[in-house]
């Protein structure tokens, strides 16, 4: 770029950044309480904004209030005061720009995509939004889904968007594999039903592996079984503080898929994966967060307008350089997950055919059990 143009863009950009700023500091004495959290991100980043890095000398134990300001300032480290500026900005108008504060979101009936039932598909404003659709069921995924969301991910690989994101509608994000999917046998008999879950399962999963565009999981609640096993092929994973992670496989005579039994034990270490996929624990979304498995967690009260907010910002980045920067990251992989995928899927095959696993099931169907 000719240096004078830089320069006069760069002057431009910062003093409507200034102008933002200080519009966003009058508009916050106008919003209602966002809670504890949000003011202390909105402290950090105007602190940032305004004196740059945390220099003063660190509260005392016993000086809560301001240790907690201090930590929420502290832990911006070096980030610019500009980009601290712009990050205000961006909060303040996530904040504002809706009353809506539930975790709730209505299907947007007017602009969804036709031909999904289990789904509402979206594109608006470069993101094309996957939202499982069925929130009494606990967004559980029957075959008809599985089937949806493999069309869905493959059109949105083409349409114009910059990136892609999956999400629940309701309380949860999904409660998984749907347990009736097992009730439904062809003639043909329980084996050949076995067969054909392991290759929709194999199908499903590699269209996450092979996905080229960056990938977000807005995780709104609780989510269960293979809708937390497919994380781990997802570029970035926001969760709402009420989500929860749990893969309660040998419960149910399963086994993991999902490319979990490979990319969980390289996200969070082996003995971390084994205490999830082998003895089930159910993680909290910090903890989630803590092992690596989610990107970053947001206060459920502002979870909808604090990561649209930031996804909005990111789908404006120049989307070829994003798609070349995933495949650059993930190319290596590619063969290996794809390997991986349909080991686990032969395994699943092996397992649904299982007692263990008949029981599991039928006492779920028949409310003997639940997790
Ligand atoms: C073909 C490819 C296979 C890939 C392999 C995948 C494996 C997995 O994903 S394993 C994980 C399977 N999921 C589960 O085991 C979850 C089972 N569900 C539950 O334990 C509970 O429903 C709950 C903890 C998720 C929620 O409990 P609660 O808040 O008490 O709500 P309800 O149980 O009353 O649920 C409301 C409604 O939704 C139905 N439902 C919920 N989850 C499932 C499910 N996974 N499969 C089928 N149905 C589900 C539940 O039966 C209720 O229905 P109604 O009784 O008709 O209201």
């Amino acid at each position: 770029m000719v240096p004078a143009l830089q320069l006069h863009m760069s002057k431009t950009a910062m003093r409507a950044s200034q102008k933002d700023f200080e519009s966003a500091l009058s508009q916050v004495k106008r919003l209602k309480d966002p809670g504890n959290e949000v003011k202390l991100k909105l402290y950090a980043l105007y602190k940032q904004a305004t004196e740059g890095p945390c220099n003063t000398p660190k509260p005392g134990v016993f000086d809560l209030i301001n240790k907690a300001k201090w930590d929420a300032w502290n832990a911006l480290g070096s980030l610019p005061k500009e980009t601290a500026r712009q990050n205000y900005v961006d909060l303040v108008s996530g904040l504002s720009s809706s009353s809506d504060s539930s975790s709730q979101v209505k299907p947007e009936a007017d602009r969804k995509q036709p031909g999904y039932e289990t789904l509402v598909v979206t594109s608006e404003d470069s993101i094309t939004k996957i939202m499982m659709n069925r929130p009494a069921k606990k967004n559980a995924i029957t075959i008809q889904m599985y089937n949806e969301i493999m069309l869905a991910l493959k059109a949105a690989s083409k349409d114009d968007s910059a990136i892609t994101v999956l999400t629940g509608n309701g309380d949860y994000y999904s409660s998984g594999n749907d347990l009736s999917n097992f009730t439904d046998i062809p003639p043909e008999g329980i084996e050949e039903k076995a067969k054909s879950s392991a290759i929709l399962l194999r199908d499903f999963v590699d269209c996450f592996i092979d996905f080229p565009k960056p990938l977000i999981a807005v995780v709104n609640g609780p989510a269960v079984g293979i809708s937390v096993t497919i994380l781990g092929l997802f570029d970035t994973v926001y969760a709402s503080s009420r989500a929860t992670f749990h893969t309660p496989f040998s419960h149910l005579g399963q086994s993991p898929e999902g490319c979990s039994s490979y990319t969980f034990p390289k996200i969070m270490g082996p003995a971390k994966a084994a205490e999830m996929l082998i003895f089930g624990k159910k993680l909290t979304a910090a903890e989630a967060c803590a092992q690596g498995l989610v990107t970053e967690v947001f206060p459920d009260s502002t979870f909808q307008k604090e990561v649209w907010t930031r996804l909005k910002a990111y789908s404006k980045l120049p989307p070829n350089a994003m798609r070349i920067s995933k495949q650059v990251i993930r190319n290596r992989e590619k063969e290996k997950l794809r390997a991986i995928n349909a080991e686990e899927s032969r395994a699943l095959q092996e397992r649904w055919l299982s007692d263990e696993c008949t029981n599991a099931v039928m006492n779920f169907l028949t409310r003997k059990a639940k997790l």
